[in-house]
């Protein structure tokens, strides 16, 4: 695998005149696991749209692997191996899980997970892989929304709050999932409103409040002062 540092510097950014982003830096290191955590509206979703080349209106500088994105389209960072998993999980209702997870291109045959693989640790994909993406519940789409960008060979992945809306004990799988994606060297940069789930997956945190990043914490910081930080993001 590749060197896949992510590193952003300076970041701003804007809807029309509102600038909802202030010189924000952070940096992913290969196979790290970091949180964006923050309350309502605190810029969390417009930080990964812009590291993915989605929200536009910015400034500042993403590095990836070394090198500066610039202004390079979604298409072309997601071909550099960042992975994108919207907050709406974004499966095609009409096509089947098999067909969902192989419509997107390979971007990196070294990193790439095969078919088999996928199946092998999603097996809950694997029984449902001739279903429709209307038929699968949230867990399951959030399931295949993680499968495809692996299986596309991504290494860094970008989630905007996986664990929104599921059962406790499906959250508790997909913070399975996080940890072995972890151990197989790829990098995860999340937005997690729950604290308690981002301490049980992640090795730092960044705490963004009106779109500035307020704190960097190390895991074990942050399982210290859980209440301190829950009370001051008003969640
Ligand atoms: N399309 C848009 N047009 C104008 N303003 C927007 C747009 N999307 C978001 N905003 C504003 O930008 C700010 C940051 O929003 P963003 O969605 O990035 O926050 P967030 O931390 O992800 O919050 P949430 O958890 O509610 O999604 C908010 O003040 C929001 O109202």
């Amino acid at each position: 695998m590749s060197d896949h540092t992510l590193e952003v510097a300076g970041l701003s950014a804007w809807y029309g005149e509102a600038k909802v982003l202030t010189d924000v830096d952070l940096r992913v290191e290969p196979g790290e696991v970091v949180t964006l955590v923050g309350r309502n509206g605190a810029g969390k979703t417009t930080l990964l749209r812009s590291v993915m080349g989605l929200h536009r209106q910015v400034e500042g500088t993403v590095t990836w692997g070394g090198n500066d994105l610039g202004k390079a389209s979604a298409d072309k960072r997601a071909r550099s191996g960042i992975g994108w998993v919207p907050d709406d999980r974004g499966i095609y209702a009409t096509l089947t899980v098999a067909e969902n997870l192989l419509l997107p291109p390979v971007v990196s045959k070294a990193d790439a997970w095969s078919l088999e693989q996928v199946y092998e640790q999603f097996p809950v994909l694997h029984e449902r892989r001739d279903f429709p993406g209307t038929k699968l519940s949230g867990g399951e789409q959030q399931m295949l929304a993680i499968a495809r960008v692996l299986r596309m060979g991504s290494t860094l992945l970008l989630l905007d709050e996986p664990s929104e809306g599921l059962a406790p004990v499906i959250v508790q799988r997909i913070g399975e999932i996080i940890r072995q994606i972890k151990a197989q060297g790829v990098s995860v940069l999340l937005v997690e409103q729950n604290v308690a789930f981002a301490s049980t997956v992640a090795d730092r945190h960044y705490l963004l409040a009106q779109g500035r990043v307020v704190e960097s914490l190390d895991n074990e910081s942050f399982q210290s002062r859980t209440t301190e930080l829950l009370e001051y993001l008003g969640m």
